[in-house]
Formats: structure tokens, sequence, C-alpha cells
């Protein structure tokens, strides 16, 4: 169990003092259920444990985990800073009312539309990714006649331990100027010759799902050795140092991440062992996590349909969502745990294989997990399941991409309605002439 989540009287499980089979007799299944309590305990830690040094920070909470205009407003609440990386997630955190000067944008090919909705909404930021885009910024904040901010972003050439999908730091990225091949000062003298761009600082993130400090520890430090050098060739410092996000979680009991204490402690530490040594200024220390925000918040509801036995080799319990609801297990092979809700307490008595409703043989949402004998009509709780799972969810097969509900205080809230038939029609358009003429 984690945060708020207990087992009631009846037997159910029960998530910020909400019964699991009420919500999902209220509002449908499959349901992500989102446990606000743990959300805040989570920003409280990030900010606790930089709170024990002398350093100017930010936290900055990356919405692509999980975007919606009520966590948005919520991040605003627990004053989070907010990373984007797209039109729809700014747009998303405008409506929400969230203070633009503390938003920042990240993303390896902003669109001229984009980059010109930051400058007009006076963003916080724009992490800029390569040259053509940083020539894109100068014309476009040059033709508005408008200051813009910014950020660059660094590949330090460091691999994270993690899925091979989710690593950036290393040389061979997608994402950022190349700090080894000297493209992040030839980046920075652009930037300070541009009159339009004021270059507040630098950026990296070398992966997500990360377990072990020392890839930020060496990002850092490789860094800093190239900062030393910046700063007696072309004078500049960055007054920011944006360590990006990528902190990971317990998914399953196999995990085991680093206490945010320790992250953040190396984090700092380093950031302060470094400065002293080349004898630089701190900068405003960023960082941007998002899975470790809500991931552990999220849990998801599914009723439990079909099964097939195939003797002396698996046993399939069928849910009635899946890969369109939680694409991680097929994408990165990632792993979760589950109970069946409805009898919380009882004990594991079969292995057995969750799959899901689409039609794809690796729609396979837990290979193998030990659960009582579930049947049909069982609810099924999924943990974990904050972080790029909604956010990722499609409507393959046309399924319906399912609702959110807030859990607080034995209170719920819908955050976003279920989508309807009629929703997954709205923007398709009749057959109006025959296409090929007789
Ligand atoms: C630039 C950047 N910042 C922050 C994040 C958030 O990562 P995570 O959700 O793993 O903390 C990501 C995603 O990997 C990212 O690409
Ligand atoms: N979507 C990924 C993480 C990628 C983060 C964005 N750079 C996940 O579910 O783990």
């Amino acid at each position: 169990m984690r945060g708020t989540q207990t087992i009631n009287h009846k037997n159910h499980l029960e998530i910020g003092g909400v019964d699991t089979v009420t919500l999902a007799e209220k509002y449908g299944t499959p349901l992500y259920v989102y446990d606000v309590e743990t959300i805040r305990a989570k920003s409280r830690a990030f900010k606790a444990a930089f709170d024990h040094y002398p350093i100017n920070y930010k936290v900055a909470y990356a919405s692509k985990a999980f975007s919606s205009v009520a966590m948005v407003q919520l991040a605003a609440e627990l004053d989070l800073a907010l990373d984007v990386v797209s039109g729809g997630e700014l747009y998303t955190a405008l409506v929400a009312g969230y203070p633009s000067e503390n938003i920042h944008f990240h993303g390896n090919n902003k669109s001229e539309q984009e980059i010109k909705m930051s400058i007009e909404h006076h963003i916080g930021a724009i992490v800029v990714d390569n040259f053509s885009e940083l020539e894109m910024v100068k014309n476009i904040s040059e033709m508005e006649q408008k200051q813009v901010k910014v950020l660059l972003r660094m590949t330090p050439g460091v691999e994270a331990h993690t899925h091979e999908y989710i690593t950036t730091g290393q040389m061979d990225s997608k994402f950022g100027f190349d700090l080894m091949n000297g493209e992040v000062k030839r980046a920075i003298q652009f930037a300070l010759e541009a009159k339009t761009i004021e270059l507040c600082g630098l950026h990296s993130h070398i992966g997500s799902q990360i377990f072990d400090v020392n890839g930020f520890i060496h990002a850092i430090q490789r860094v800093y050795d190239h900062i030393a050098i910046w700063h007696k060739e072309l004078n500049y410092t960055p007054d920011i140092l944006n360590v990006g996000g990528g902190f990971g979680i317990a998914y399953t009991k196999k995990d085991e991440p680093q206490p945010v204490e320790t992250l953040i402690r190396s984090i700092v530490e380093t950031v302060i062992a470094e400065a002293e040594k080349h004898e630089l200024g701190l900068p405003e220390i960023w960082i941007e996590p998002g899975r470790s925000i809500v991931g552990e918040a999220g849990t998801t509801l599914y009723t439990v349909g079909t099964q097939k036995n195939i003797p002396n080799v698996r046993k399939y319990i069928t849910v009635d969502g899946g890969m369109s609801d939680n694409l991680r297990p097929a994408l990165y092979q990632a792993e979760y745990e589950a109970i069946i809700a409805n009898r919380a307490g009882e004990l594991p008595e079969e292995h057995v294989a969750v799959a899901g409703k689409l039609c794809e043989s690796g729609d396979i949402l837990i290979q193998d997990i030990e659960l009582p004998v579930a049947e049909r009509g069982d609810l099924l709780a999924v943990f974990c399941t904050g972080a790029y799972g909604y956010s990722m969810s499609n409507n393959y097969n046309r399924l319906p991409r399912p609702a959110v509900v807030f859990v607080e205080e034995g209170q719920d809230q819908l955050v976003i309605k279920r989508e309807t038939y009629e929703d997954l029609l709205q923007f398709d358009l009749s057959l109006q002439t025959p296409i090929k003429e007789k």
C-alpha cells in the first residue's frame, strides 16, 4: 500500500479516504484515480530537500507526465514551476490560469507557432534544443520586438542506466547541443550576441526512471569542466543550471529508487563543490521531475472480464482497458503491481497474466502476478500509473479514453471526463462526394 491507500472494513481498497468500489460504481472503469495527498507529499519532499541549503532553486513539474487543467492548477497551488513540451501543454497551462512567467518550454522541434505563442505569453524560458531553433527564436523575437528568456539544452554525453528508449544524455541523442564537440560553446556565443535573447542558463536531462544518482553527478561535473572554460573564454557563467528530471520510482518491489533527499543532496552538493572548485558563483538550481511527483499517486481501476486458461502454460485474466490507457508495458516492458480492489485483503492464490482488451498480442499489462482467484466483475487496481498513463493514452481500437478523478480526505472530484463514442467521432466527416469518377 502506498500513500493514503488502506483496506477498509468492507475489505475494499480505499484511496484518499474514498472506497475504490464506490468510485468504480460512480464513474465506471477503466478509471484513473489520483491520490492528491501523495502529489502534495512528493512536492514537499523535493522542496524540503533543497531547503537544507542556502541556494536558490526551482522545482518544476514536468507536465508531460500528466497534464490536465486541474493538475496544472494543483501544481500552481503547490508552488511548482511548470515544464511544458508542446503548444497543447502550454495552452492547458494558460487555460488553467497558471502564471506564464513560471513556465518553461521544452522540445526538440518547436514550431514557429509554438515559439510565437511562448514569446507572446512571456513565458519564463524557452529551452532551446538546437541551432535551427536558436535561429528561429532569434528571428521571431526580433520580428516581434520582444525579449525572450532562453536556456540551452546540452547533451552531456552521460549514459543513464535506464531503458534505452528513455535515456537522453548520451552523445547519440536527438536532444540538445552536444557538450563535448563544442556545440554548446557556439550556441552560448550566438545567444550572447543576439540582442533579443536573454541567456538565463543551461539545461541537461539525462533520462527517465533513473535510480543511480551517479549519472546526475557525472553530468554536473562534466558540465562544470566546460563552464570553467566558458567563464575564461567567453566571460560567461550560467545564472540557472537546470539538471532536468528523471528521478525513478518503485513500480514494483524490485525497484529501489534513491530517496528524494539523497538525490537532491547529491545534486546540490556536487554543484556547490564544482562551483567552489572553479571559483565561480552559485547558480540557481532547477529540477523538473514528472514521474516522481505524480507516478505513485495514480492507480488505475479496471473491471475483470473474460479469462483464458492454457493448462501448464498460463492463465490470462482480461480487463476492460489495456495499452490504450497504459502504453508503458508494451513500449518499455514496464512492470506493475496490482490487487483485486473489492477483495483487497485476500491472500494471493494463483499466478496469472493480466491482459488488456486491445487487438494486439503485446497488450499484456502484467506478465506474471499472484492474485486471489479473480472472477468476472472483480475490480482490479493497478498501482503507480500516475505518470505517462493518461498522457500517453490513445484511442486505438476506438476505445474511449477513461475518466480521471482526484481523491483527498474522503472526497472525490472528477477532473477529466470519460470520452464517449460521440467524442470519438467529433472530428470524423462523412464522405460527401464520390472519390473516384465512375
Ligand atoms: C527535458 C525533460 N525534463 C523532464 C522530464 C521528466 O522526466 P521524469 O518524468 O522522468 O521526471 C523529461 C522526460 O524524460 C524530459 O525529457
Ligand atoms: N514516457 C516515458 C518517459 C519519457 C519521458 C520523456 N522524456 C515513460 O513512460 O517512462
